[in-house]
């Protein structure tokens, strides 16, 4: 199999929700160690394609491999070489970060004790020690967050889905997962980035794939992008490819309607 393709292949991946059709045609594939900004406006697509490839949503046409192989034929044991940051989770926060942490490594086929030794040492380096015990609600966000990104990179997976994993982390937070993103895409992992922070996928990913009205309307290096759209900002080249030049005016009529009486 092509390296290029053997971690995620999708091909020509179609999918509607009562005749509304949401994707229309994706073909992706994605090999060891690369960082793929996956980026659109809001409802463009991108949580669909990442929920199809999680095997959250099913009714789709096209086919999606996953380490070469068809998510449709296979059972669940491609999911335990996957690791995914939601944008919006639902915690058991009712559970400490202690047992929620054994529950998901369990979960992943990991020994409960092996869990917890490594889901201890994960939470001390992001500072989570003392609030170890503690029951998850008790948590700011950035607190959860950091429970979150230590779930989905437990059991080592050669996959990551995040979607803005980045919310709600301070700045020395912040610096910290995007070396970690770093290092473990030097180490082959390959992560799927999704965010609407422009400056972050700018820096950080080595591929940017627009989606817009459920189409890839870019594929490349941020370099490419810019060589091809003559825009010098991932946000200018965003703005450009899904057609967007009407902040100011819109920003105008919201702000008049503000101040009426
Ligand atoms: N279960 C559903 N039933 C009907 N429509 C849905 C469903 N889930 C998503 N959609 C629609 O599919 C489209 C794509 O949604 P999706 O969540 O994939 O977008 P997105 O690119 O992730 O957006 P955002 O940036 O806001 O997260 C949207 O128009 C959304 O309303």
């Amino acid at each position: 199999m092509n390296p290029l393709e053997s971690v995620l292949s999708i091909s020509d991946l179609w999918m509607d929700y009562g005749g509304n059709y949401v994707l229309r045609g994706i073909d992706l594939k994605a090999g060891p160690g690369q960082i793929i900004g996956y980026i659109g406006p809001n409802g463009a697509g991108k949580s669909t394609t990442v929920k199809i490839m999680l095997g959250l949503v099913q009714g789709y046409r096209g086919t999606v491999k996953l380490f070469g192989t068809n998510i449709a034929e296979e059972g669940t044991n491609y999911k335990r070489r996957i690791g995914y940051v939601p944008e919006t989770a639902d915690l058991y926060d009712v559970l400490t970060a202690r047992e929620y942490l054994m529950f998901m490594g369990e979960l992943y086929g990991m020994e409960a004790g092996a869990a917890e030794n490594k889901a201890m040492r994960l939470a001390g380096l992001f500072g989570l020690d003392k609030a170890f015990d503690s029951r998850i609600s008790s948590y700011s966000k950035g607190m959860k967050q950091k429970i979150l990104l230590i779930s989905s990179l437990l059991h080592n997976p050669d996959l990551l889905f995040l979607d803005e994993p980045l919310s709600g982390l301070d700045a020395n937070s912040v610096m910290i997962v995007k070396e970690i993103m770093a290092r473990l895409a030097a180490q082959g992992k390959t992560i799927f980035y999704s965010s609407h922070i422009m400056d972050v996928v700018e820096k950080i990913s080595s591929r940017i794939v627009l989606i817009n009205g459920g189409q890839i309307v870019a594929d490349g290096s941020f370099e490419d992008l810019r060589t091809k759209s003559q825009e010098g900002t991932l946000e200018q080249i965003f703005n450009q490819l899904t057609g967007f030049s009407d902040h100011e005016e819109i920003a105008d009529s919201f702000v008049s309607i503000v101040k009426e009486g």
